[in-house]
């Protein structure tokens, strides 16, 4: 039966000895709390780390995974110097902060704890690999797996594979900072889903990718490889009826009720989290500290209580801040406390949920004000946990919870001033404001609970990753099967039709940066002495004349407008010139240049292009859409016609495209001549399918084509051309094919 493999760095479950004795305990943080609730009703697979198994012996070890297994639990295990560099090295000591926007603490000078992070990645793909069945949906979970996607995907081709952010996706700005980030996109589109709590952070991921990749940005979905990878908008979510059910326990109540008598009837403002920079624990203290210090006359009837979690411990920055945040509260309290009373309650270590809920429950207020969260569970369980629809919640603006829960009173965490103001608004908030604003948030965070959420998310990796419907333009995968290389080799005669940008040299970033270089132009001559070699490109005549005009070849320009068909012939236009659109869509192209910067006009006799390969990406894109709908509108579409190719939007009249020399060139083809097409873009797709289906048609790069196979890059592309020259002739060759299949293969 199919099944739900959840994979994430840590387990729910944390093993552990304890004077001697195997110790299981549920482990600390979001994800793990979230997680539960879905791993339990849908019965999952729990892929992850179960900590530090090295002081174990082999008997505990044993009985540890027996455990395990019984809960379905699944352990990977790490050895202590490899954990440590991957988790508290790269995976909280680069990825954490910067993600969260703190970039003081980003360690860029990572590069033996991003070794461990790739071969930890590996790890964990190769326990995965072993635990798949087909059917299965395999859904991996944040910062410490983004290369895992892409590692499953090499692996598994045919599998459904989701992936969750649960930490903010920041802004392509900050983002690119990593010197890992290409790698780091790369991971992440191995996977048919990927899942943010917000829009922004989709907003900021489809950015980084385009910035980093060059891809296409898109809103919901983005191509890669030749495949789609969506893109969704979860809000990640708690298991609301769980914490109402703990919340109307007698036992929890009573708990509750001793916390409230102990206060004396002081309001009770509570906060609650892991000790984690992020989360705002020392400006919150200043908050609280401004508060005192501006009302004297409200001192004694406020109780601040500060539950801290331990957390990432063996990480430098954590232990520091440990010590600040220590030395904070003892430095207010020094300050502010009396022989009656102590302002701010501090607790530094883990509870179980009954006692958290109690918290919650005796709380008047709770203050959460990270500086940046991914979403923040805890200011939705104590809204969950209000079941009287009371108390007030103050929530940072920078939080991804503040996006849903529009009815908390919202702050800056980093203006002190008006945090401590919040504090005094919402503990003197009247009842009925109280009922009204949290009716409306517990409302919500009832209906969409954390099985609502992984729900939704497993729906949309159904759609995501089912297979393309019939008659879609399906991507050619294949790379050239060893047979098909060798029957072009062998084949007594071969007729070339090559693209030139992109197919024979790499893309520059202006069109005339890109000249053949001298060994392009030897292997064209070479080529040339034995095969017919058409250069169909949809460049100027001018530069296609000018680079390639001295050398004995079939040349055809601005996308078959016109053809050179011999060295000696003139250049012949395939229709007469037609171009009484121009004026008009030059002032449209120009008006769209001057506002993106970056881009610019190619002109050529009966097209015009505009380039924005070196353009803002967002920004070209949002202007490619409105190019398209103003040159639709003022042009004569009934006559030309737009065509995106790559980084290029181009007007021309119908009906010249560059499939229409394809009959020219087969019109010359001796009947058991090898015909072999190659090209890059939407424009080389004339070509393939113009011709008959015995050509060997091969597209370079990976976006979608009706091309029959593929190969990755120029490079190979001119190590095929060698190597079938070089085979041909005779020469001591066959070492390189080998070297060439293999790659194409890969
Ligand atoms: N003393 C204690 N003992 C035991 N458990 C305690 C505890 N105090 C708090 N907890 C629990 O720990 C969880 C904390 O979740 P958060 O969302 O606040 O942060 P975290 O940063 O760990 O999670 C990451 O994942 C979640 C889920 O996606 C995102 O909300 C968040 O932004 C992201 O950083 C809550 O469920 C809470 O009940
Ligand atoms: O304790 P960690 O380092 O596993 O992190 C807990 C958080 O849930 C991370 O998202």
């Amino acid at each position: 039966m199919a099944r739900l493999l959840i994979v994430s760095n840590r387990l729910p479950i944390s093993v552990r000895v304890d004077r001697g004795a195997l110790c299981l305990t549920r482990s600390s943080g979001g994800l793990a709390a979230a997680m539960r609730g879905p791993h339990e009703r849908r019965c999952a697979v729990w892929i992850g780390w179960p900590g530090s198994v090295t002081s174990l012996s082999p008997e505990q070890r044993r009985d540890a995974d027996v455990a395990l297994a019984g809960m379905r639990a699944v352990p990977v295990h790490l050895g202590a110097a490899e954990q440590h560099r991957f988790y508290d090295g790269f995976s909280n000591g680069v990825l954490w902060p910067l993600l969260h926007y703190l970039l003081d603490k980003v360690n860029l000078d990572a590069e033996l704890d991003w070794e461990a992070y790739q071969r930890v990645n590996e790890r964990f793909a190769d326990i995965v690999v072993a635990q798949y069945t087909p059917g299965d949906a395999i859904w991996v979970h944040d910062y410490q797996l983004l290369l895992l996607p892409a590692l499953l995907r090499r692996r598994l081709p045919g599998a459904r594979i989701g992936f969750f952010l649960h930490v903010p996706f920041p802004s392509a700005e900050v983002f690119r900072i990593l010197p890992w980030r290409e790698q780091i996109v790369r991971g992440l589109l191995g996977a048919d889903l990927i899942g943010f709590h917000t829009a922004a952070y989709r907003r900021n991921f489809a950015a980084s990718a385009a910035h980093v990749l060059g891809v296409e940005p898109g809103e919901a979905e983005l191509e890669h490889d030749g495949r789609r990878v969506a893109l969704g908008v979860h809000p990640i979510s708690i298991d609301a009826a769980e914490i109402e059910r703990l919340a109307g326990h007698p036992g929890v109540r009573e708990e509750a009720a001793r916390i409230r008598a102990e206060a004396r009837g002081r309001k009770i403002v509570l906060g609650i989290d892991r000790l984690d920079y992020t989360k705002g624990i020392p400006r919150r203290l200043l908050a609280i500290q401004r508060f005192l210090e501006r009302e004297p006359e409200l001192r004694d009837q406020v109780r601040f209580l500060q539950l801290a979690v331990p957390t990432r411990e063996m990480a430098g920055a954590y232990a520091d801040f440990r010590r600040v945040v220590h030395e904070m509260v003892g430095r207010i309290n020094g300050q502010y406390g009396t022989t009656y009373a102590t302002p701010i309650h501090y607790m530094h270590r883990s509870l179980p949920l009954e006692q958290v809920v109690a918290l919650y429950l005796a709380a008047d207020v709770m203050l959460v004000t990270p500086l940046r969260d991914g979403m923040n569970l805890v200011a939705k369980e104590y809204v969950a946990a209000r079941v009287d629809d009371d108390g007030a919640l103050i929530l940072s603006e920078f939080a991804g919870a503040s996006s849903e829960l529009a009815e908390a009173v919202s702050v800056n965490p980093y203006d002190i001033g008006s945090v401590a103001a919040a504090v005094k608004q919402a503990i003197a908030m009247p009842p009925a404001e109280q009922q009204r604003r949290m009716a409306a948030l517990r409302g919500r965070v009832a209906t969409h609970d954390v099985h609502a959420w992984a729900q939704a998310f497993l729906d949309e990796l159904d759609r995501a990753a089912a297979p393309e419907p019939e008659g879609a333009a399906a991507p050619s995968r294949r790379g050239m099967p060893e047979g098909v290389v060798e029957r072009v080799r062998l084949a007594p005669q071969r007729v070339w039709i090559l693209d030139y940008d992109g197919t024979l040299v790499p893309f520059a970033p202006v069109p005339d940066l890109a000249a053949p270089d001298e060994e392009l132009l030897a292997l064209l001559r070479a080529l040339s002495e034995r095969d017919r070699v058409h250069i169909v490109s949809g460049r100027r005549r001018a530069d296609i004349e000018r680079w390639l005009g001295a050398l004995p070849l079939h040349l055809h320009a601005e996308h078959g407008f016109w053809s050179r068909l011999e060295a000696s012939d003139d250049w012949v236009a395939l229709e007469p010139d037609a171009a009484a659109w121009k004026g008009e869509a030059r002032a449209i192209l120009e008006g769209v240049t001057r506002r993106t910067p970056g881009s610019f006009i190619e002109e050529k006799t009966v097209t015009l292009a505009w380039h924005y390969r070196t353009a803002e990406p967002e920004l070209a894109s949002q202007h490619v859409r409105e190019l398209r709908a103003c040159l639709e509108e003022r042009l004569p579409m009934d006559t030309l016609e737009l065509l995106a190719g790559a980084k290029v939007v181009e007007v021309r009249p119908r009906g010249v495209h560059k499939g229409r020399v394809v009959p020219l060139i087969l019109d010359e083809v001796p009947a058991r001549a090898a015909v072999i097409a190659i090209g890059d873009d939407r424009t080389d797709e004339d070509i393939f399918a113009a011709l008959p289906p015995s050509a060997c048609t091969i597209h370079v790069g990976n976006e979608s084509s009706r091309a029959a196979y593929r190969l990755p890059d120029p490079g190979a592309v001119r190590r095929l051309l060698r190597s079938i020259h070089a085979g041909h002739a005779g020469h001591a060759g066959h070492a390189g094919h080998a070297g060439l299949d293999a790659e194409i293969h890969a």
